[in-house]
């Protein structure tokens, strides 16, 4: 009589932490600024000056001195002599003496002897003897309308710490402090083989008893919004020898492998067989949630293999748990986990479960209240509820039933910020 194989299930902390104890980081490199966009910084920005570096006008205007126009008011207006003009870009030669005034324009440089700035609307020009003058008629302030030099930021102050995000404000301050080359950290390849005798490829036409691979190209896109760069190395039938030499090949190529499918066990679930020929180090194979309860992660040569259900919900939440810390902490993200908040479950859930359970959600805000939506059925093998998920909603195992309006913790799937792995794990209930 053939014996199935009883595996211990894990707690999926445990299971986190396990994963993240083989996770490695990826190494420095340069890309050009215009394609930093989604990297992580691999050093911290230090302002390479004072920002701005001069004194200047926030307006259109006239640059003056504030105590021409101490004897200023309403009906006893004081008279400047316009004596240049400057646009952004441009710098007023000599100093501005007593009555006089500079037209300027927002962003150009305060002449000196200047010491406010009173927009165009404010005043009244007039022409006298081919000479222009403006009449103000209220008192001004010394520095009133100036940006003052360093009022950003001070030379050598840190701006972005290395291992944050690189998203358009951080290509601002990249671009304010000089660099065309960004160091960065390497994205990581990440390779998907699809196993499966079912399986077509996306451009097949349906046959009897098949399916269309969904899986590669779902995580092909986890891959991307966890800032890996996906390789998709193909669909393989249930065949032994075939899936081995596959993945071996691939392990040469890749920095982390996904495989899905043949994980759990069937007859036809070969993944635990190549493990054990590879003699790989099986981190776990069973762990405490749905879907992807049968998740198996394993180091090979410092590598790690990351064994997806062929279940796509279970794919994609086991990607979403394990796989993606593993890429961010190869990109030395500061925050490598994603981010949860605490909002209203959107509808009952009133099956009780042992295992953890991650629901497939989406937030919707109504009369000021976040509430965490259910999207579709809540099966593993469902792929249509994916489509609408943002978030994962985190029901804790046991007897419990989640009634509506109950508070529950979801995870942020769109989100870039992240949190610590501490942070992470300390809000999920430890049985
Ligand atoms: N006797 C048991 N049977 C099963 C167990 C168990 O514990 N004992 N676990 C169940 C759970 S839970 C899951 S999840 C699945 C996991 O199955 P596998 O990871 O081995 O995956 P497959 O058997 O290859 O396929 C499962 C399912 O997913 C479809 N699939 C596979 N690949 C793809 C793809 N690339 N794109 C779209 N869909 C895919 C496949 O056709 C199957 O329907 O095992 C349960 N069984
Ligand atoms: O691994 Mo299965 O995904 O628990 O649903
Ligand atoms: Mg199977």
């Amino acid at each position: 009589m053939l014996m199935v194989e009883i595996r211990k299930a894990i707690h999926v902390n445990e299971a986190i932490c396990r994963v993240m104890s083989s996770a490695i980081t990826g190494p420095k490199t340069y890309v050009a600024i215009e394609d930093s966009l989604s990297y992580y910084l691999g050093e911290d920005l230090l302002a390479d000056h004072d920002v701005p570096a001069f004194d200047r006008s926030p307006y259109d205007g006239f640059a003056i001195r504030a105590e021409d126009t101490l004897d200023a008011g309403k009906g006893y207006p004081i008279r400047l002599e316009v004596i240049g003009e400057i646009g952004a870009g441009s710098v007023h030669e000599g100093e501005v003496q007593a009555n006089q005034a500079v037209r300027i324009m927002t962003g150009a440089q305060i002449p000196n002897g200047c010491n406010a700035v009173i927009m165009l609307e404010h005043v009244e020009m007039l022409e006298h003897d081919w000479k222009t003058f403006i009449q103000i008629d209220r008192r001004l302030t010394t520095g009133e309308n100036i940006t003052r030099t360093g009022e950003d930021t001070r030379q050598g102050e840190t701006l972005v710490k290395k291992g944050t995000y690189i998203n358009p404000g951080v290509m601002a301050l990249l671009a304010t402090c000089g660099y065309k080359q960004v160091p960065v950290i390497q994205k990581p390849k990440v390779g998907i083989i699809s196993t499966g005798s079912e399986l077509l490829a996306v451009d097949a036409a349906l046959e009897p008893g098949k399916i269309r691979d969904s899986n590669s190209y779902m995580l092909l896109g986890q891959i991307e919004r966890a800032g890996g760069i996906p390789l998709l190395l193909g669909q393989f039938k249930d065949d032994f020898t075939l899936c081995y030499n596959q993945v071996v090949d691939a392990l040469d190529k890749v920095d982390i492998l996904l495989t899905t499918g043949g994980v759990s066990v069937g007859d036809y679930d070969y993944i635990p067989a190549i493990l054990d020929k590879l003699k790989a180090r099986v981190l776990f194979n069973k762990v405490r949630m749905r879907p992807g309860s049968v998740t198996t992660v394993a180091e090979i040569k410092g590598k790690l293999l990351f064994g997806l259900s062929g279940n796509p919900s279970s794919c994609y939440v086991g990607f979403e748990l394990f796989t993606r810390p593993v890429i961010r902490t190869y990109l030395q993200s500061n925050y490598p986990f994603m981010r949860r908040v605490v909002v209203q479950l959107g509808a009952a859930f009133t099956r009780p479960n042992p295992f953890d359970r991650f629901v497939r959600g989406k937030l919707q805000y109504e009369n000021g209240q976040t509430i965490a939506m259910p999207v579709g059925l809540d099966k593993p093998n469902i792929v249509t509820s994916l489509a609408e998920a943002d978030i994962l909603i985190m029901l804790p195992g046991g007897a419990e039933v989640y009634e509506k309006e109950m508070e529950v913790t979801a995870i942020l799937l769109e989100d870039q910020t992240g949190t610590t792995m501490d942070s992470f794990i300390s809000k999920q209930v430890i049985h």
